[in-house]
């Protein structure tokens, strides 16, 4: 074998050229070559110009608040959280204090914004009907279009408005990231079929949706192969951990579950109503509490939600070392509009934000939130052979094989009676596959009540198979996502869990994984689905185009790197 120049390209790399990764988010679209460091992280969103006498829709940028006057809970846990940060220590030991809000909020009604400018720029004058990605954020909202997110709450934004049927949200899709593979990546659509995909799906998955998107992404857009990972099986490879109790905390949705050796146990899912754009809401409630200097602010306005994203990236934090009132200053810029920069001061309000991942009952303020787990399979008429079928026959061929045994037994005449005969019902299936369960253990909260974040992950641990992997998954907790980069907030977590540690499992050293190879925790997932992709044994998992037209979703289901 010779070696290479060293301006020739090595196979590998070459082959991870070929390899486009997808991370979809209800906020960003994570996209990028195999071979590149970062993904290229777009809004993830759509505006179509609306139709003459169209309907108007326009999905939010964050999500929808309830009047918080009217939630009274609201007032009593915000009250509660920061009663208990008034009780805590900082590292040298000395008790915690805060200022007043009605201090704080005496100093913003004083502020004054100052004029920078007295033009924040211009929109852009759409050519076409279709704007994509970061883009509609600089479309004027007064132009006639629809915007949609594909994504809602970490999974297909479905719901029975305008351009909210499965058909319409695959053709969101297919329309967005068929114009990011052409512009961004200079993929046209006839070179497709020379690339493969891997996109990256959750782990609580609906399998309609996943039929779906396998069929968006060969058959629509046209790739000549594909894979799905879930994204905490993805995550583990990104972090470089073999197990871990994996965290994803995202725009929309905060997702917890047990993962090993590549395998995410099924009754270890869970996925929760709630991320970082419900904090940003609470952020710009406890603002507004403290007579915010911003007053025309809106959350229906999308310039506006972005400014309060970054002011909750800029200033939240789960630092206790941080105490009383700090002065911070924003510059406000938007088209059409003076520029003016505005100094505030925030105390304890950038503190509780962020802990509301621990107190939920605050996440009331956007309204009832849902507690989602893996949905046993009810079979996919397109699938004849579906694992209810398989099922189905392991059980008829068992129970053969045992009437056979039971009938030479008999014959023997060691057996006098039925007795030990067992019925059809009660062999137990799943005893010989332990992949499927027969009922899921729901998650349980107080009625009426939200799971926080620590409730979530130590219920996750304990449906785990074992004592074994539980003791695993109690010694490492993996945080991914982009929801939950608050400085300090680890080292919360880390607390919370410890106390609660069933006494069995207290001995083990609790790693809390926040910053996996120094790498952006919102982009691991994508790096992992990349490894994963260049991976030698990666070429077991490819469905190729003709695979998938021939056999659909049985190929799915009998390749796919997960239980189906
Ligand atoms: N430095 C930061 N500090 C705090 N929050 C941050 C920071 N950077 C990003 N975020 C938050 O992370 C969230 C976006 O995370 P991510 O991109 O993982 O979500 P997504 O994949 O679009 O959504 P989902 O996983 O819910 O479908 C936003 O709420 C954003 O404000």
């Amino acid at each position: 074998m010779t070696l290479g120049t060293p301006t020739e390209v090595p196979a590998e790399q070459v082959h991870a050229k070929s390899i486009i990764v997808i991370h979809p988010g209800s906020l960003n679209l994570r996209i990028g070559r195999a071979s590149d460091l970062n993904p290229l992280t777009t809004l993830h969103a759509i505006a179509r110009r609306r139709l003459p006498g169209g309907i108007q829709y326009r999905d939010s940028f964050l999500p929808e608040r309830v009047d918080p006057n009217l939630i009274q809970e609201l007032e009593e846990a915000r009250l509660a959280v920061s009663h208990t940060l008034q009780s805590c220590l900082q590292s040298d030991g000395r008790r915690r204090y805060a200022t007043p809000p009605q201090q704080i909020a005496a100093f913003n009604r004083r502020s004054q914004p100052e004029l920078v400018n007295n033009s924040g720029g211009e929109w852009i004058k759409p050519e076409g009907d279709v704007v994509i990605g970061n883009d509609i954020l600089r479309l004027d909202p007064k132009q006639d279009f629809n915007i949609h997110f594909p994504y809602k709450r970490g999974d297909l934004n479905v719901h029975s408005g305008s351009g909210g049927s499965l058909t319409a949200v695959m053709a969101d899709l297919e329309a967005i990231w068929s114009y990011i593979l052409e512009t961004n990546f200079q993929i046209s659509k006839k070179d497709l079929k020379f690339h493969k995909a891997v996109l990256i799906v959750p782990d609580v998955y609906n399998r309609t949706y996943l039929r779906e998107l396998m069929y968006l992404v060969i058959s629509k857009i046209g790739f000549g192969h594909c894979f799905l990972v879930q994204d905490h099986v993805a995550a583990t490879f990104g972090s470089g951990l073999s197990y871990a109790c994996v965290i994803d905390v995202g725009d929309q949705k905060t997702s917890v579950s047990c993962v090993e050796d590549g395998i995410c146990h099924q009754n270890t899912r869970v996925r929760l109503d709630y991320g970082g754009g419900d904090i940003t809401q609470i952020f710009f409630w406890l603002l507004q509490k403290c007579a915010f200097p911003y007053k025309e602010c809106r959350d229906k306005n999308k310039l506006d939600t972005m400014l309060l994203r970054k002011l909750k990236e800029d200033f939240c934090h789960v630092n206790l070392d941080i105490c009383g009132s700090q002065e911070k200053s924003f510059v406000l810029k938007q088209p059409d509009m003076p520029v003016y920069h505005f100094t505030i001061q925030v105390g304890d309000e950038c503190i509780i934000a962020p802990l509301s991942l621990f107190s939920p009952e605050l996440f009331a303020i956007t309204g009832t939130k849902l507690i989602h787990t893996q949905k046993i399979s009810t079979g996919d008429p397109e699938d004849p052979h579906d694992e209810i079928y398989l099922r189905d026959i392991r059980k008829k061929g068992m129970k053969e094989s045992l009437d056979t045994a039971n009938a030479d037994l008999l014959n023997d005449t060691y057996l006098d009676n039925q007795q030990n005969n067992p019925n059809e019902d009660d062999i137990v299936v799943d005893a010989m596959d332990p992949v499927v369960p027969t009922s899921i253990r729901e998650f349980v909260t107080n009625p009426g009540q939200i799971l926080g974040l620590d409730q979530a992950v130590l219920q996750s641990i304990d449906r785990c198979p074992n004592e074994e992997i539980k003791r695993k998954m109690y010694g490492c907790i993996l945080v991914v996502g982009g929801g939950m980069k608050f400085s300090g907030i680890g080292t919360w977590l880390q607390n919370r869990i410890s106390l609660q540690i069933p006494y069995l499992y207290r001995a083990e050293q609790l790693d809390i994984v926040t910053n996996p190879r120094d790498m952006d925790p919102s982009m691991v997932a994508w790096k992992g689905a990349c490894i994963m992709s260049c991976l030698e044994t990666a070429h077991e998992l490819w469905i190729n185009a003709e695979e998938w037209e021939k056999f659909g979703v049985r190929i799915l289901r009998e390749r796919a790197p997960f239980t189906w």
